[in-house]
């Protein structure tokens, strides 16, 4: 049977003394790629936050790997927003990759052998092993995912949780990830991504979590064609363009 990575039941989330999320139900096994889809403000970047135990959970029941998550932070990887890292800061891409593993290691001890190897393994896996040396102040927009996607897999994460990895990237960057998620999941990995891409979403995720402050919708993508699911997830009135957008879906 399937090991289920992730599971969120009832589970309320305060920002500020606003709740933000509530009644949030959601399981991830190994294996699923889940596309988190919703409207700006709608509660993605906060949902990921708190697995990643960034953010405290009000009520609820939240596990990763069957434990409260602020004790499963080892094997959760995290690929945040490309503007969240601090690109300015005067490192190769080969010490940004290394950061992944800074939780694994004793602070203070240096790079091993073994994390050298992991963290060229990771950037052969994304395309990066040529740029190695090169300062990340330095990389294009692509370059940069790219960087990032290696880094939370340095630590070799059962889950992995990405936010919005295909904004703003290039063709070839685009296909390129889309492949490796793939690759990734029939590894076992389990895979939680936002993204504002409904059509690259229907078609690699093995499933479509509507989120709108709660879960709306959460299903394969081919049993999400309902317009008024959709509607509702996105707070609209019938007529409006996502309607358009959704084109064979609806
Ligand atoms: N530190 C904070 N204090 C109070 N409210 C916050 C804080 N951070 C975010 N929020 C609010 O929480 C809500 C959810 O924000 P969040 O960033 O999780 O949404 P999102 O779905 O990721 O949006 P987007 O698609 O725009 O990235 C928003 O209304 C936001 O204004």
């Amino acid at each position: 049977m399937a090991e289920r990575q992730l599971e969120l039941s009832g589970v309320a989330v305060e920002l500020g003394g606003r709740q933000v999320l509530h009644d949030v139900d959601l399981k991830l096994d190994e294996s699923e790629l889940v596309g988190l889809i919703g409207p700006n403000g709608a509660g993605k970047t906060t949902l990921l936050r708190t697995i990643l135990a960034l953010q405290p959970v009000r009520s609820g029941t939240l596990r990763v790997g069957g434990r409260p998550p602020a004790q499963a932070r080892g094997r959760v990887g995290y690929v945040p927003q490309r503007h969240e890292f601090a690109w300015d800061f005067p490192i190769s891409v080969e010490a940004a990759v290394l950061t992944g593993r800074a939780h694994l290691r004793r602070w203070g001890r240096r790079a091993d052998s073994e994390d050298r190897e992991t963290v060229r393994d990771a950037l052969r896996r994304v395309g990066m092993a040529d740029l190695a040396s090169r300062p990340v102040g330095e990389l294009s927009g692509g370059q940069r995912q790219r960087v990032l996607v290696a880094r939370a897999l340095a630590m070799r994460p059962r889950l992995l949780l990405l936010d919005e990895p295909f904004t703003g990237i290039d063709v070839p960057t685009q296909e390129a990830l889309t492949d490796l998620l793939s690759q990734l999941r029939t590894e076992g990995t389990a895979l939680l991504m936002t993204t504002h891409d409904l059509a690259a979403a229907a078609g690699m995720c093995t499933r479509l979590c509507l989120l709108n402050r709660t879960v709306v919708a959460d299903d394969e993508p081919a049993r999400l064609a309902d317009a008024d699911v959709w509607l509702r997830a996105f707070g609209l009135a019938r007529s409006e363009q996502l309607l358009r957008i959704l084109g064979g879906a609806t």
